[in-house]
């Protein structure tokens, strides 16, 4: 499971939580200007937007999990398993695979519009990486720095973009299911409630925040996409960069997996190994592991951009307590 967003307050912040039980190996990866995308079906890039965000390097090809280019146009793939369905080539289409559709995206499109125009004639085709890197069930948040987004759902229905009223994804069910089950929680509300349920009683207000008592908890999708929704919508806007990403990590920790309490096999856990999250205006890359709570950061050099060599920046998995003397 996993929980993408994007929020807006001075600039837009977007990435996620990965929500898994083992590693791939990802780090931060920054592709520069000149890195040639070699693509199966289409051809290649060899001049683009730079892309950072994670990834994992495998025969020196970026796997970007989630990521933002230069311009300022965010993209991160979730699992989607079930509803999701990837389709053979098809000679009247751009076919691009699962795994290259973030690269193909990003390289090309400075905005969310430009995206929905690429992906019109795109089909997700099913060829996988390698056997060790089999096609992975995913969908996409997409989101620009003007913080608009759209999900991209490959299903037996076709490649499906929607509009993202509240730039949020987390998993199944399909996105309009998610975003009609949102009816169900219309009440939530910081503000303490009115008593409707029965007027002429006299019920106490025994405790702060009961209007958001209702408010689901879980570590499954449903849970997680209202909880998520409710706390990014009434999140406040900072003053500064430091204010704002500090916000930004309170909202993905907000619906972090701690460990223990989401067993997907007999005594293994799926945990947040990271929450990441890129400035769509500066480029600036921020991330927190499991291990260590500290915000991280890689900044986007410019002076490095136009090159042809893929900049790895491994993650910093040690805590570090800051003891006063
Ligand atoms: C599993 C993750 C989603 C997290 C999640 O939702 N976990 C629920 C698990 S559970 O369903 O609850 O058990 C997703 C998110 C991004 C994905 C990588 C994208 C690049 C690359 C694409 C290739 O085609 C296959 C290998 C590849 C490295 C992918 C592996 C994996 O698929 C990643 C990590």
């Amino acid at each position: 499971m996993c929980t993408s967003i994007i929020y807006t307050a001075g600039d837009s912040y977007f990435g996620r939580n990965l929500d898994l039980e083992i590693s791939f190996g990802e780090e931060v990866v920054v592709t520069p200007r000149d890195y040639e995308f070699k693509f199966r079906k289409m051809k290649s890039l060899s001049h683009h937007y730079a892309i950072t965000g994670m990834a994992t390097v495998q025969d020196g090809y970026p796997l970007y999990f989630d990521g933002a280019n230069e311009e300022g146009l965010g993209m991160a793939g979730l699992n989607f398993d079930g509803p999701c369905h990837y389709f053979p080539e098809d000679s009247e289409k751009d076919n691009v695979t699962p795994f290259e559709f973030i690269p193909y995206v990003l390289g090309q499109c400075k905005n969310v519009s430009e995206a929905k125009e690429m992906i019109k004639n795109l089909n997700l085709v099913n060829i996988n990486f390698s056997e060790k890197f089999p096609l992975s069930p995913l969908h996409w948040l997409i989101a620009d720095k003007s913080g608009d987004s759209i999900v991209v759902e490959s299903t037996k229905k076709g490649l499906n973009v929607y509009d993202n009223p509240v730039g949020v994804l987390t998993n199944n069910p399909e996105f309009p299911q998610q975003l009609n089950n949102l009816s169900n929680y219309q009440s939530v509300s910081p503000a303490q409630p009115t008593n409707t349920i029965a007027p002429g009683a006299k019920l106490e207000l025994y405790s702060r925040g009961l209007g958001t008592h209702m408010l689901p908890g879980g570590m499954d999708s449903e849970s997680r996409f209202v909880k998520e929704t409710f706390t990014k919508m009434h999140a406040p806007k900072g003053k500064d960069e430091l204010e704002n990403i500090t916000n930004y990590f309170h909202l993905l920790h907000a619906v972090e997996q701690q460990k223990g309490l989401d067993e997907v096999a007999p005594n293994t856990f799926e945990y947040t190994i990271y929450s990441d999250g890129v400035d769509l205006t500066t480029g600036t890359f921020y991330y927190t592991t499991y291990e260590n709570n500290q915000i991280n950061a890689v900044k986007l050099d410019q002076s490095k951009l136009d090159s042809s060599e893929l900049l790895t920046y491994p993650l910093q998995t040690k805590q570090t307590i800051h003891y006063q003397a």
